[in-house]
């Protein structure tokens, strides 16, 4: 039997080549779910995760575009399944998905025109990462289907020869598809994974470096420089709402300890302020993604053990410590941004323990202090500093916490935005 839709009186089947994909249900999304359940009139049964709803159900919209515009298999987190054959109830149809061998062997990349016989390959399904990668770059992904990929297959016609062992068809560990794929125009040799920015085993190149992504695909759209006004302000209130429920968040954190011991005698620092380098050459406040589950402030705790070893038995951020968070709808990102206050002591005693971080070397390169003060010309000091490449909107977060926590006035901060160097 073949995957087909449980929408009652549609009887689209997962068949290669009809252009036709799959949805779970989204069991993980309470009030998306009780959307779906309504939508398709099924909200007095019971939700399985093998009710599934093919694409013909949604609108162009309810997909996720690549940054050229091209259509992605990827539902939006908003999408629900709106369109329907006739008005009468949709029932729940038995699972279908039962004999998960009867998929004809074939290469289930949409765009394939190989003639069978080719050799072909399983979906590194025990992989999440590689396998994201894999389904992104066939155009396959579906985002609550996972298990689809057990049963599918990719043929030898998508791998570049640099994922095969010498004079064999045997792929090696973490090969990519990388040629003759509509969903992916990048490099052909870009065809192998870097296994893992934390493993002590050697990491697989590309044959002509580093080009490749690697696990860091799935966030790479994340790390690009935002367009001016991308990231705006969430009012504290609607922190916790439904719209950004579907979002991916991420939350970092200032660290400071007042500071007016002069330096050279002559400039007052007035606070000692933490920021890092990070492995992508921009500087940023210690912190990072918060993993499914987790809340924003034992994520934020988290970030820090990992980046700049902190010991969070002494200096834990908590929620009252929260100063400002920001969204951007482009990224579907939301950056919480708290404050952690030491005294001088500590902070040197913080300093000094980052360069034993567990990322220290890798992910972080560097804690670094931030210049508050500006030299006689007018532009030294905290002007250049502020016009070095951050990461995010931690630019924004850096101002808004010198002015919330009234390290500098507001207009001290306005003077050193308006400095230009033409005026030295
Ligand atoms: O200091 C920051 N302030 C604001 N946003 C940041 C900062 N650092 C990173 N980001 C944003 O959050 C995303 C994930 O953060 P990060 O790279 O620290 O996560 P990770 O450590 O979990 O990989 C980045 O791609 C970037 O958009």
């Amino acid at each position: 039997m073949v995957l087909s839709c449980s929408v009652q009186k549609c009887e689209n089947k997962l068949i290669k080549g009809n252009g036709i994909i799959f949805h779970r249900l989204p069991l993980h999304d309470k009030e998306l779910l009780k959307k779906w359940l309504k939508a398709l009139k099924i909200d007095n049964c019971t939700p399985t995760k093998h009710y599934n709803v093919c694409s013909e159900h949604f609108i162009e919209d309810d997909y996720k575009r690549s940054p050229t515009g091209v259509k992605l298999a990827d539902l939006l987190c908003s999408a629900v399944p709106s369109i329907f054959s006739d008005s009468s109830n949709a029932k729940q149809k038995p699972c279908s998905l039962t004999n998960k061998e009867c998929y004809e062997p074939v290469c289930f990349v949409p765009s394939c025109k190989t003639p069978k016989g080719l050799p072909l390959y399983n979906f590194p399904f025990g992989d999440k990462r590689l396998l994201d990668i894999w389904a992104e770059r066939t155009g396959l992904s579906t985002m609550y289907d996972t298990e689809l990929y057990l049963t599918i297959t990719i043929c030898k016609n998508h791998f570049h020869e640099n994922c095969f062992h010498d004079n064999s068809i045997q792929l090696k560990p973490y090969a990519i598809p990388s040629v003759n794929l509509i969903d992916y125009s990048g490099p052909p040799d870009s065809c192998c994974l870097i296994k893992s920015l934390h493993s002590d085993e050697n990491s697989v190149m590309t044959s002509t470096g580093d080009r490749t992504w690697g696990w860091l695909g799935s966030t790479e759209e994340f790390g690009r420089p935002p367009e001016p006004n991308e990231f705006i302000v969430i009012p504290k209130s609607e922190i916790h709402c439904e719209k950004y429920a579907g979002s991916n968040h991420a939350a970092h954190c200032f660290i400071y300890a007042e500071n007016n011991e002069r330096v050279f005698d002559i400039y007052n620092p007035r606070a000692s302020i933490l920021m890092q380098l990070r492995y992508d050459g921009y500087f940023g406040f210690p912190g990072g993604l918060i993993d499914a589950g987790e809340d924003f402030v034992s994520a934020v705790n988290r970030e820090m053990v990992e980046e700049i070893n902190l010991n969070t038995t002494i200096h834990s951020v908590n929620h009252d410590d929260h100063i400002i968070s920001h969204w951007s709808e482009k990224k579907n990102l939301v950056l919480h941004f708290y404050k952690l206050k030491v005294n001088m002591t500590d902070l040197i005693e913080i300093e000094r323990q980052a360069s034993l971080a567990r990322d220290y070397g890798t992910e972080v390169l560097g804690t670094i202090r931030v210049p508050l003060y500006t030299l006689g010309d007018h532009y030294r000091g905290f002007p250049v500093f502020l016009n070095h490449n951050f990461i995010g909107c931690s630019r924004d977060q850096l101002i808004a916490a010198l002015t919330s926590l009234n390290i500098l006035t507001p207009e001290e901060i306005q003077l050193a935005l308006n400095a230009n160097s033409r005026n030295i």
